[in-house]
């Protein structure tokens, strides 16, 4: 028999607020990791993505907030900006009835602004490492209430090389804690981080035969890279997503795919490290709303994200290693939901699907470039299907008139196509063209990028804060040596 919230070891307030969230029984990984983490043990929990990682880590940390006290308890790092925002979220849900207040603290965003929200004293802060690291060296937040620590998406702070940040950042804590580590894939190299900064951890594993989510439907398609953009406008003509993510390999490669979908009147948006945090934010605000339907990002968006609605993701660009093709595609059929990855393959990148397949166990499916007659046909249904849901809507009663006048005068047959033709979105053609970007070179995609190489942020605390921790030689004995590799570009987002 399933567990359900009420019969772990967690106050009512928690699991009404949870039942308010439409969170009746727990998913397989927060029905293993809740009871680990209560019990005060470190771990590193890995489950699919989309399968409910958040709350696993949020429930047990949540319910170990002592509300007598007024300092930070609970402290979650987190990758990118707009995961911290969406983790406070949900973390400030979870915590509603409780009187749990998370605070979110990230880069981009007016730095007086978030200590004030320091100042109320929230019980847990959800923050972007470099952005945390400024307000450890500014003393507006303190530490040393803190009982327990999260690295959400721990190996992409791995990839970031935000590694130094963080052992920044812990080394800073004076207290003892308890450390939880989660991610849907977790390389090999994870062992740096489990060996520095945890005691023992127990890993929660949730088995399964492939590494990404079955009701993923994942397909790839062959095209050389002049052909990219119309093949993706035929496909998005055909499909008619809901709400659909194009992953693009660079931030200008995002911006001219952005203008091109606009050009060709799609709706889209998109998302990279150069956009101001304020227009980020309404981007991604705008594609939850659906106001935008398409939104083009760099990596920014792989991680975490979790937007319903989003039923494809296209790979125009194929990623830079296979463990972001999991996290990407895991955009889309979340929490049970169906969803449909398509790849964008040029005929050099081969091997590196193969390596995508070796990492998720899974084979993708060979799809053609569709032909003109498909995307006909893909817009003839998609008419059809707006008619018809007109139809059942009946709110086109004012219209009845003039249609029984039409089939007076007419053949239905004729009324009907007229109207189908009026309503029917034609292929947009005006003329788009990218700049070419080369196929990925292959390299050794696994390991090798957790180097201690880190983005530029102008600041660093590197150095100021070691010492808590006993430093771990075994990095550089190990792994310092990989001058020759190439590296994972960590400005590329
Ligand atoms: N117990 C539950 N019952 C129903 N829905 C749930 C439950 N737990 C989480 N969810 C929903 O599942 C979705 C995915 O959750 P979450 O974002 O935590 O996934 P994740 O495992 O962290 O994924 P990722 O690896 O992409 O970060 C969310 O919309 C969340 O509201
Ligand atoms: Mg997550």
């Amino acid at each position: 028999m399933t567990t359900a919230f009420k019969d772990f070891q967690i106050g009512e307030d928690i699991v009404k607020a949870l039942s308010n969230m439409g969170f009746e029984n727990p998913t397989p990984i927060q029905e293993k990791s809740i009871p680990v983490a209560l019990d005060g043990r470190d771990m590193i929990g890995q489950a699919q993505t989309g399968t409910g990682k958040t709350t696993a880590f949020g429930v047990p940390m949540i319910e170990k907030m002592d509300m007598n006290q007024s300092m930070v308890q609970g402290l979650v790092i987190a990758p990118t900006r707009e995961l911290a925002i969406q983790v406070g979220e949900e973390l400030n849900r979870i915590g509603q009835d409780k009187g749990v207040r998370t605070v979110p603290v990230y880069g981009g965003q007016d730095i007086q602004r978030q200590i004030k929200a320091l100042k109320k004293r929230p019980q847990i802060v959800v923050a972007t490492p470099g952005r945390l690291l400024d307000h450890i060296r500014r003393k507006t937040i303190r530490l040393d209430q803190i009982h327990t620590v999260v690295l959400d998406e721990a190996d992409e702070m791995l990839n970031m090389g935000f590694i130094e940040d963080i052992e920044a950042i812990m080394a800073a804590i004076p207290s003892d804690y308890q450390t939880l580590l989660f991610s849907a894939t977790m390389p090999k190299r994870i062992q740096t981080l489990a060996e520095r900064f945890m005691n023992e951890p127990e890993v929660i594993r949730i088995k399964s035969k492939q590494l990404t989510v079955e009701n993923i439907e994942q397909l790839f398609i062959e095209v050389k890279e002049p052909q990219k953009f119309d093949v993706l406008c035929k496909l998005l003509d055909i499909e008619s997503p809901e709400l659909a993510i194009i992953f693009g390999r660079t931030k200008k490669r995002v911006d001219e795919l952005t203008e091109g979908l606009l050009k060709r009147g799609y709706s889209a948006e998109g998302i990279h490290g150069d956009i101001t945090q304020n227009k980020r934010e309404l981007a991604i605000k705008r594609f939850k709303d659906q106001t935008t339907d398409i939104l083009v990002a760099t990596d920014v968006a792989a991680r975490g994200l979790d937007i319903s609605g989003v039923t494809h993701v296209y790979n125009f660009d194929l990623p830079q290693d296979p463990e972001s093709y999991v996290h990407r595609i895991g955009r889309t059929g979340r929490a049970g939901n169906k969803g449909q990855a398509l790849t964008f393959v040029v005929p050099r990148e081969f091997e590196h699907l193969k390596s995508i397949e070796q990492l998720t166990k899974h084979k993708m499916t060979r799809k053609k470039i569709p032909s003109y007659d498909d995307v006909l046909e893909g817009i003839q249904q998609a008419t059809k299907d707006n008619l018809l849901k007109a139809i059942e809507d009946q709110d086109s009663q004012k219209y009845r008139h003039v249609a029984e006048q039409l089939l007076d005068e007419y053949y239905s047959v004729e009324v009907v196509s007229a109207a189908l033709k009026l309503l029917a979105k034609e292929p947009d053609r005006t003329p788009v063209k990218l700049t070419a970007v080369s196929p990925l070179r292959v390299k050794k995609v696994r390991g090798g990028n957790d180097s201690g190489q880190k983005r530029n942020r102008g600041h660093q605390g590197g150095g100021r804060y070691k010492g808590g921790k006993p430093q771990n030689d075994r990095r550089s004995n190990q792994r310092g040596q990989k001058g020759n590799k190439k590296r994972r570009n960590p400005n590329h987002k």
